[in-house]
């Protein structure tokens, strides 16, 4: 495991836990030392006790050496920079399994597209994890699921093995583009929720904006490639409901300190942990602009972070948006996905005699 945050030792638990043989990466040798020592890391999850089967290194190469899965959750930003000096460690065949939810700024790439570029290695051998994971909660064992996404259906399998134990469940699929869309934008959803929480709004605004949210992340990430009803599911509207409503989630937290009247530099500040929708907003919107797709929410996060729109202005487009009356487009009626709950039908029922009556495995 690379990174040893809230989200790397917080998996690394629920990977030993499910048995098996975790070793840690730590940037810093004092995290890696108290791991395993005291079988903690109390700057990141406090009052948990990490498993028997868990150790840590400050030492790359000890952490790497004979590894099947290296499991990937340091700050995407710093990703391309970590690889390269895992490059040369890399055990052959290794599978590479990205826990991060954020794209790479200037690139716009997605985590598990950096991991192939600098890597060098087939996408049949990267994983994403993504999910309503957050990590305090199920480093308290509280009972979770999540998705394992791979263009190759063995390699999302072999990693749904690893990551699976009486309190945390993982699906399949093979909808690499949607699993990892969704945990980047669910993200600025959060961070808009936050923010109209800061300024004082209540429910109603909430559930305009993460229902009209899950519109923008759907007609965003079906233009880019993925799947609709992807986004349907854990990875998507999941997601999304734990990160917009839990204080746990440091982009909801970013936002509501947004909506309070701090600055981006002010935020920035005091956050202590990685939100990684802070630094998504702009290559998000760059992406949503090159294939044409309109996000008003996303756009008015971006105003509110340059200091551009009060964030008490943040949602006018729900009521002042056009003179006409329009049709509530959901994401399943959008154009992308059309006779989407017909053509899921009929492929779940055809899916279900394929497996002798069994419903298909996967999310
Ligand atoms: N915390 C959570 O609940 C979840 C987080 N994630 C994702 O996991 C990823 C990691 O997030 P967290 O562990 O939560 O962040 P965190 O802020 O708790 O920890 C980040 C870790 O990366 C290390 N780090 C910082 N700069 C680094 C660098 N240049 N090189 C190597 N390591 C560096 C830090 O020392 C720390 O150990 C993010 O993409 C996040 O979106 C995904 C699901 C749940
Ligand atoms: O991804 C997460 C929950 O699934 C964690 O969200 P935050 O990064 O906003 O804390």
């Amino acid at each position: 495991m690379l990174g040893t945050g809230s989200w790397g030792t917080t998996f690394g638990k629920i990977l030993a836990d499910g048995g098996a043989s975790v070793t840690m990466w730590a940037r810093r040798p004092e995290i890696a030392a108290e791991i395993s020592r005291t079988h903690r890391n109390s700057d990141y999850l406090p009052g948990i006790t990490l498993p028997v089967g868990l150790s840590a290194t400050s030492d790359l190469k000890a952490a790497l050496a004979g590894a099947s899965h290296v499991f990937v959750a340091v700050p995407s930003q710093t990703l391309r920079d970590n690889l390269e000096a895992v490059r040369p460690l890399l055990a052959p065949g290794a599978v590479v399994v990205s826990l991060m939810k954020g794209v790479e700024k200037g690139s716009g790439l997605r985590m598990s597209e950096v991991i192939v570029e600098s890597l060098g290695i087939d996408p049949d051998r990267v994983a994403v994890a993504s999910g309503p994971n957050l990590a305090l909660e199920i480093a308290r064992e509280q009972p979770t699921a999540a998705v394992i996404s791979s263009s190759r259906l063995e390699t999302a399998q072999s990693v749904a093995m690893l990551a699976r134990n009486r309190y945390f469940r993982s699906f399949v699929n093979t909808d690499v583009i949607g699993t990892e869309f969704g945990g980047v934008l669910k993200n600025l959803i959060a961070v808009a929720i936050g923010i109209v929480d800061g300024v004082g709004y209540g429910e109603n605004t909430k559930a305009s904006i993460i229902t009209r949210g899950l519109v923008e992340m759907t007609d965003f990430a079906v233009a880019r490639g993925a799947k609709a009803e992807t986004l349907s599911g854990l990875a998507g509207l999941g997601d999304l409901i734990a990160t917009c409503q839990s204080p746990l989630s440091r982009n909801n937290t970013a936002g509501r300190l947004l909506g309070q009247g701090y600055s981006f530099q002010a935020v920035v500040k005091q956050m202590q942990q990685t939100a990684e929708g802070l630094a998504s907003v702009a290559p998000v919107l760059e992406l949503a602009r090159e294939i044409g797709v309109e996000m008003p929410i996303v756009q008015q996060v971006k105003q509110v972070l340059d200091g551009t729109l009060d964030p008490r202005d943040i949602a006018p487009h729900l009521t002042t948006d056009s003179d006409e009356p329009q049709g509530e487009r959901t994401g399943d009626d959008s154009e992308a996905t059309s006779g989407g709950s017909l053509r899921r039908a009929f492929k779940r029922a055809f899916d279900q005699l394929r497996n002798g009556g069994r419903s298909a495995l996967g999310d």
